[in-house]
Order: C-alpha cells, then sequence, then structure tokens
C-alpha cells in the first residue's frame, strides 16, 4: 500500500491553464474559514452533516480535517468511498470559493481511494487551485490518514465551472442569496 506505487493518471489539468491568482480580498494564510451556508451537508450546523472546518494554508492551499465516525460507515468499520468523495468536494470547493471568491459548482470529481479509511480515523486534506481556463477552475487535494505527514489515503481531483448567482435562485430556492448571506454577510456581496 506504498504511496508511491504508480497509478495511470491523465495530464492534470487536461487543458492549458492560466496561475490561479488568489482574489485581492481573499483571506490569507491562518485564516480558519467560516462556515458558507448553514445548511449545507459539507460544513454546515445540520444534525448528520459533515461539519468540516477549512484553515487557509500557505501558498493558497486549503486545509480541512474529517473524522470518520460510525455513521459514515461503508463495510464495517471503513468509511463509506461516496462519503470520502463529498469531503473532498467540500475542501476543494471551499478552495475554490474562498481563495478565488468567484461562485461556482462541481462539474466533475474524480477521486483515486488509494488505503482503507477505518472508523476513529482522521483525514488531513489540502486542496490546491492547480489551474483557470476561463469559466473552468482546476483544482486537486490530498487526504492523509491521521496526520498532516500521514500517508494518502485519498485524492482527488476536480473541475470547477463559474456560475452566475442565478444559477442558484433559479436552480434552488428563488432566496438562495438571502440564506446565504444570512450565514455570511458580506462574501456574497462580491461581483461574480
Ligand atoms: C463566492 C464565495 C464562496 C464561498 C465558499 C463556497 C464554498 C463552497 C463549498 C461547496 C462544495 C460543494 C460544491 C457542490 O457540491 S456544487 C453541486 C454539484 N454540482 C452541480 O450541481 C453542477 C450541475 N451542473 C451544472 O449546473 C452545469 O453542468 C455546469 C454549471 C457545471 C456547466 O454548465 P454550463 O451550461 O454553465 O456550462 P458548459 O456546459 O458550457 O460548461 C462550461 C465548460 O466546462 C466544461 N465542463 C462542464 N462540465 C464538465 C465535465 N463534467 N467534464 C469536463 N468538462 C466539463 C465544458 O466542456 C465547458 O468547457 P468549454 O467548452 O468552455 O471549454
Amino acid at each position: 500500500m506504498s504511496e508511491e506505487r504508480p497509478r495511470q493518471r491523465t495530464p492534470w489539468p487536461p487543458v492549458p491553464t492560466e496561475p490561479p491568482t488568489p482574489h485581492a480580498q481573499a483571506p490569507g494564510p491562518g485564516t480558519k474559514l467560516q462556515v458558507h451556508y448553514d445548511e449545507c451537508f459539507g460544513c454546515g450546523e445540520l444534525d448528520g452533516g459533515l461539519h468540516m472546518r477549512s484553515t487557509v494554508g500557505e501558498h493558497a492551499h486549503v486545509h480541512a480535517e474529517f473524522t470518520v465516525t460510525e455513521a459514515h460507515q461503508g463495510a464495517p468499520g471503513l468509511a463509506h468511498g461516496g462519503l470520502l468523495a463529498c469531503a473532498f468536494d467540500e475542501a476543494l470547493g471551499s478552495a475554490v470559493g474562498n481563495l478565488l471568491q468567484r461562485p461556482a459548482v462541481t462539474g466533475k470529481l474524480e477521486t483515486d481511494f488509494l488505503r482503507p479509511v477505518p472508523v476513529g480515523s482522521t483525514l488531513f486534506i489540502t486542496a490546491k487551485l492547480d489551474g483557470t481556463a476561463g469559466r473552468k477552475i482546476y483544482a486537486s487535494a490530498d487526504g492523509r490518514l491521521d496526520s498532516a505527514d500521514g500517508p494518502i489515503a485519498v485524492r482527488a481531483r476536480a473541475l470547477f465551472v463559474e456560475v452566475a448567482f442565478e444559477h442558484f435562485t433559479s436552480h434552488g430556492y428563488a432566496d438562495a442569496m438571502e440564506r446565504f448571506r444570512r450565514t455570511r454577510p458580506q462574501t456574497w456581496d462580491i461581483n461574480p
């Protein structure tokens, strides 16, 4: 189960990109990121949610931790892969949204599950921005077992696509922007 084991991987990002430039008002290293929406399954306050919290690291990285509980099992004593993918979606989305301050949704999310993740373990996830190409934002993340320098258990790569705020109001709740602002008043006053 060495993390050096070669795996067939396609080039990433898959298209030519610009370097990702954090927004001038992006939170700096050490900032503990706020919940972006209090009913979010990943970071919100919902019973049964993942309750993930993220912190901005150096070099436009975002660090998140996800502790696997009995409520997250797939096989006995082991995390469900789909739930792990969800934790990565949250960490990657948090990096994209907070560092670029651009509203974006996940268009594609790819995960490599390299090691089993047992109940009681904590995944230390580091997400980073890899490049942008117009509305397309590429990001990737590693999840290490039980410490920031533990073995990599899960890797993920994602494409986020920037959307207008109308994406949320026309496909979700009509009052989506009020709901976002109720949780984080200033963030959603930015112009996309
Ligand atoms: C702002 C402050 C934020 C604060 C913090 C926030 C934290 C958030 C944390 C939350 C975390 C949780 C986050 C969540 O859970 S987000 C929820 C899960 N995601 C969704 O619901 C998204 C559903 N999909 C859509 O709405 C549309 O399909 C989108 C908007 C994605 C694109 O439809 P649209 O009609 O608008 O655009 P387009 O189709 O012309 O595509 C545009 C470009 O993208 C390329 N493309 C698209 N899809 C794929 C694909 N699968 N593989 C490869 N490429 C793909 C496409 O080829 C094109 O490229 P090009 O031809 O231009 O070269």
